[in-house]
């Protein structure tokens, strides 16, 4: 608490009020958690509930697992920031972020991931059940430990390897409403996975000149912006194969074939047009990126609405 005193008297530095400087702290800790992009995970994780119950959940269900999901994956993204403050401070895309600005220090914000880590994993454990609570950890110590600490300032694959961290909320999903796992939670896991790389790598091309500034080795830093391309060319196909093996093996209906197909075409085409763009334009490669983020909830749109036997 004290931490957050002194981050309030910081603040208030005479001008503006407290309740204001109040707020600021607030929103910075909010930010900390990256809410944008956990707010997509959970459309994941709440997605696979939906499947592999065959029904809405219970809304109390629904509560408890989504909530420590959060927490997780807030604790996840402190502990990116907190680790990466030095790089982030360097990249013109993340210097305003709570950390390089310094409107949180770097012994608050690790404070406050390991304990909404420790606070998430023992809510999930004591009520959902102790799978959720594992994959949930799990989870957020993938993305922390793998990706951040281990891959992403050592190898172009970081995002190959590291991307299983942000793959994990479909199995807490699973996890919390059967207990177990199936195949079809794992198809979900290798789909988020494969989508990853053309996610991230559309983005890493034209934001390109922050990795080169802050010396991380994203592909097109260290292969170039034609191999990158066709990197994702290839993982995006290999998305769209994972995508129609329910077709086969699950019992889905039109709808979800049908939209299986137009996602897939579509961001194959955006692919292709990325690839064929000259590397001084950015055009494409913004619109894949900004498809990747169309792309997630459609398509998990597509699995709960057409899936036979839902509702
Ligand atoms: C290791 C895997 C991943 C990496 C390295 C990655 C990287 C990134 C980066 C660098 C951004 C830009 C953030 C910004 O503008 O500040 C971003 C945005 C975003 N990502 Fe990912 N991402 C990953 C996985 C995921 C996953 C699994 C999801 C959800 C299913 C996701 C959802 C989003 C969303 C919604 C945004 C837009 C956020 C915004 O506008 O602020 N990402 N991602
Ligand atoms: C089950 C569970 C709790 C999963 C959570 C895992 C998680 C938070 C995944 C998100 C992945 C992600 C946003 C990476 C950002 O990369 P980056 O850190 O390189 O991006 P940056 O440059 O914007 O910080």
């Amino acid at each position: 608490m004290s931490v957050v005193r002194n981050e309030i008297s910081l603040l208030n530095g005479g001008n503006g009020t407290k309740g204001s400087a109040l707020a600021h702290v607030i929103g910075a800790y909010v930010a900390l958690t990256k809410p944008k992009i956990m707010v997509m995970l959970i459309v994941t994780a709440y997605s696979a509930m939906m499947v592999a119950g065959h029904h809405v959940p219970s809304i109390l269900l629904t509560v408890k697992t989504l909530l420590g999901l959060a927490g997780s994956a807030g604790a996840g993204a402190a502990l990116n920031m907190w680790y990466d403050r030095d790089i982030d401070g360097v990249m013109e895309r993340t210097s305003a972020r709570p950390l390089p600005s310094g409107v949180v220090s770097a012994r608050a914000a690790f404070l406050f991931g390991i304990a909404l880590a420790a606070l998430s994993t023992v809510f999930l454990a004591v009520t959902v059940n102790g799978l959720t609570a594992l994959l949930s950890l799990a989870g957020c110590a993938y993305y922390v430990v793998v990706y951040t600490m281990w891959l992403k300032r050592r190898t172009p694959q970081n995002i190959v390897i590291g991307g299983g961290a942000g793959a994990f909320p479909p199995l807490v999903g699973w996890a919390a409403v059967t207990g177990h796992l199936s195949w079809l939670a794992w198809l979900m896991f290798a789909v988020i996975f494969l989508w990853t790389p053309p996610h991230f790598w559309a983005l890493a091309l034209y934001k390109n000149e922050d990795y080169v500034r802050a010396n991380i080795p994203m592909l097109p830093v260290v292969k170039g912006f034609r191999h990158t391309k066709i990197q994702m060319l290839v993982y995006t196909l290999l998305l769209f194969a994972s995508t129609l093996v329910p077709c086969f093996f699950h019992g889905v209906t039109l709808v979800y074939t049908t939209l299986s197909l137009i996602l897939g075409i579509g961001f194959t085409t955006l692919a292709i047009r990325c690839l064929m763009e000259p590397d001084h334009s950015m055009v494409w490669a913004r619109r894949m990126f900004f498809g990747s983020l169309t792309y997630v909830p459609v398509w998990f749109l597509a699995i709960v609405i057409g899936s036979r036997g839902m509702f």
